[in-house]
C-alpha cells in the first residue's frame, strides 16, 4: 500500500511586517500630494495615531526624518529616479513615485544600511502598492543603490557652467524659479558678494532642520527663568528672548509654553516685533495695533512688549479661525488686549489711531521653507504675483491707521523682491510727503550682512533665521 503523497501545509497568508514609520511616512507624503495638507500638520496627527497603536520614539523620529528629508529633497530625488527608469517620470504614479523617493532617501541620505533601506521599502509597496509594483520599486532602488547622492548629483544635474539655476535647482532641491528669485534677493542685500557660494549656502540652509526656539514673552517669564526649566536649551543668537532647544527637544509639555508665558517662535519673527517695539515715535505711545495678527505669534510678543510700556494691543485678524488662535495666544497677557476678526483692508477703526501698527502680510512663504518644505513645490511663480494686491493694500491700510509721528511696521516671510522693497517702494511713491524711513538696522542687535538699510532682510544662511522682511516707516503728514 503506498501511502498517499503528504498534503503541503497551506502557506499562510503572508502579511507586511510591522513598520509604523515608513507606514506613517507614507501616509504623511500621500496627504501632502493628494490633499495638499501640510507636512507640520498633518504628519503631527498621524504620529499621535500611530503612537496610541503602540508606535516608540525612535520610530517616530525615523518617521519625521523620512517625510521632512524627502520632501525637502524631492527635486534632487525625482532627477535621480528619473535617470533609472525607461519612462518619463510623470507617468509614474504619485503612490509609488512616493515610495521610491522615500527609499531613495533611506539609501542616499541616512545611515539605514542599503540592503535593510531595499527589503523595508519593498515591502511597505508590497503592502501599499501590491506585488507587482513592488518589483518594479525593488528594481528601481537597487539602482539608485549603486552609487552615492554626490555620484549621483554629478551625473543628473547640468554643469554648473552650461546653467547655473538649472544646476542650482536640482543639486540643492528648489524649483528653478525659486532659485531665480532667491539669487535676485540676495543680489540686491548682499551686492558684490551673491554669487555662486552665497546661493548655495542659502540654498543648503533652506534645507537644514532649522532650531527650535523658543520665545520667553516678557512681563510673563524672563528668559533665566524658562532657561532654569530647560537645563537643555542654550541662549538665542539675537534676540533676547530666545532660547534655543537642542535638537529633537519637544517644548510641548512645558508649562510655561501651556500657559503661555513661552512659545515656540523663530528668531526672526522675534526680531520683527522688537524692532518695531523699539522704533522711535513722537509723542505718545499707548495704542498699537497687529494688522495681520493670525496665529498670533507676533502680537504674542507686541503685547507683552507693549504691556512693559503701559500701552495695549488690538491685534486684528481677517479669518475668525484664526483669530482665535490669536485670542489663545494672547491669553494671560498682563497688559490690556483686544482680539478682533476683521478685514485689515476695510478697518473698523478711525485713521490715525494708532503710534505703532504691524503688518505681517500674507505671501509666498519662501522665506520659511526649512519649516514647510513642500511649499517650494506647492507654490508658482504666478502666487507671488497675486499677493501683490493685497500686501500694498494692507501696508496702505496700516498707514491710514498709525497716527502722525508713528510708525508702520511691513513684514513678510518672503525674500522674494516682489513681495518685500517693490510693495514699499509703490507705495511710498503714492505718499512720498506723507511719508519718511526709519532705518531698521541700529533697532535690532548687531547682525552681520544687513546691506545697506534703510529695511532689513534676514537669511537662514547668515542669521540662521527665517528669511524675514522688515520695512519700517514714520507718518510725518
Ligand atoms: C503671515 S500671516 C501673519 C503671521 C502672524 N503675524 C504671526 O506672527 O503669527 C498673515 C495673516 O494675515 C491674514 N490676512 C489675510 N488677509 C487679511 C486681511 N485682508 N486682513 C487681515 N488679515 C488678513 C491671514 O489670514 C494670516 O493669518
Amino acid at each position: 500500500m503506498s501511502t498517499p503523497p503528504a498534503k503541503r501545509a497551506p502557506r499562510p497568508h503572508r502579511r507586511p511586517k510591522k513598520d509604523p514609520a515608513r507606514t506613517v511616512a507614507f501616509r504623511a507624503l500621500r496627504a501632502v500630494d493628494e490633499r495638499d495638507a501640510y507636512a507640520n500638520l498633518i504628519l503631527p496627527s498621524l504620529l499621535r495615531e500611530a503612537e496610541q497603536k503602540g508606535m516608540d520614539r525612535r520610530d517616530a523620529a525615523l518617521a519625521t526624518e523620512l517625510v521632512y528629508g524627502t520632501l525637502r529633497q524631492q527635486g534632487s530625488y525625482d532627477a535621480i529616479i528619473a535617470a533609472c527608469i525607461d519612462r518619463p517620470l510623470r507617468e509614474v504614479d504619485p503612490p509609488v513615485l512616493d515610495v521610491l523617493s522615500l527609499g531613495a532617501h533611506q539609501l542616499l541620505a541616512t545611515r539605514i544600511p542599503t540592503h535593510a533601506a531595499v527589503s523595508a521599502t519593498v515591502e511597505l509597496a508590497r503592502a501599499v502598492l501590491g506585488d507587482g509594483r513592488a518589483k518594479f520599486v525593488n528594481a528601481v532602488l537597487r539602482r539608485i543603490s549603486a552609487q552615492d547622492l554626490d555620484a549621483w548629483l554629478a551625473q543628473v544635474a547640468p554643469p554648473y557652467e552650461d546653467d547655473a539655476e538649472d544646476h542650482l535647482s536640482v543639486v540643492h532641491s528648489h524649483p528653478r524659479w525659486v532659485v531665480a528669485a532667491l539669487w535676485d534677493a540676495l543680489g540686491r542685500w548682499q551686492p558684490g558678494s551673491a554669487g555662486r557660494e552665497a546661493i548655495e549656502q542659502l540654498l543648503a540652509a533652506d534645507n537644514e532642520r532649522p532650531a527650535v526656539t523658543l520665545v520667553a514673552r516678557p512681563g510673563r517669564i524672563s528668559t533665566e527663568q524658562l532657561a532654569a526649566e530647560l537645563p537643555e536649551a542654550g541662549p538665542g543668537r539675537w534676540s533676547p528672548y530666545a532660547l534655543a532647544l537642542a535638537e529633537g527637544g519637544d517644548p510641548s509639555g512645558l508649562a510655561a509654553v501651556r500657559e503661555g508665558a513661552a512659545g515656540v517662535q523663530d528668531e526672526g519673527s522675534q526680531l520683527v516685533a522688537l524692532a518695531l517695539a523699539n522704533a522711535p515715535v513722537d509723542g505718545a505711545d499707548r495704542l498699537w495695533l497687529d494688522g495681520c495678527a493670525g496665529p498670533g505669534g507676533k502680537a504674542a510678543l507686541l503685547a507683552a512688549l507693549a504691556a512693559e510700556r503701559g500701552a495695549a494691543l488690538v491685534a486684528s485678524e481677517r479669518q475668525p479661525h484664526r483669530a482665535r488662535l490669536v485670542a489663545k495666544a494672547l491669553a494671560g497677557n498682563p497688559g490690556p488686549y483686544t482680539v478682533i476678526a476683521a478685514d485689515g483692508t476695510r478697518p473698523a477703526w478711525r485713521p490715525g489711531t494708532f503710534d505703532r501698527v504691524l503688518v505681517d502680510v500674507p505671501c509666498s512663504g519662501l522665506g520659511a521653507l526649512r519649516r514647510r518644505p513642500e511649499a517650494r513645490w506647492r507654490r508658482r511663480p504666478e502666487d507671488v504675483a497675486g499677493f501683490g494686491p493685497l500686501q500694498r493694500d494692507l501696508l496702505r491700510s496700516a498707514l491710514d491707521a498709525v497716527r502722525v509721528g508713528g510708525v508702520v511696521g511691513y513684514a513678510t516671510c518672503s525674500p522674494h523682491l516682489a513681495e518685500t522693497r517693490a510693495v514699499v517702494d509703490d507705495v511710498l511713491r503714492e505718499r512720498a510727503e506723507e511719508l519718511e524711513w526709519v532705518d531698521a538696522r541700529p533697532l535690532l542687535p548687531d547682525l552681520p550682512g544687513l546691506g545697506d538699510g534703510p529695511d532689513v532682510q534676514l537669511w537662514p544662511h547668515l542669521h540662521g533665521t527665517d528669511a524675514m522682511y522688515l520695512a519700517l516707516l514714520r507718518r510725518v503728514r
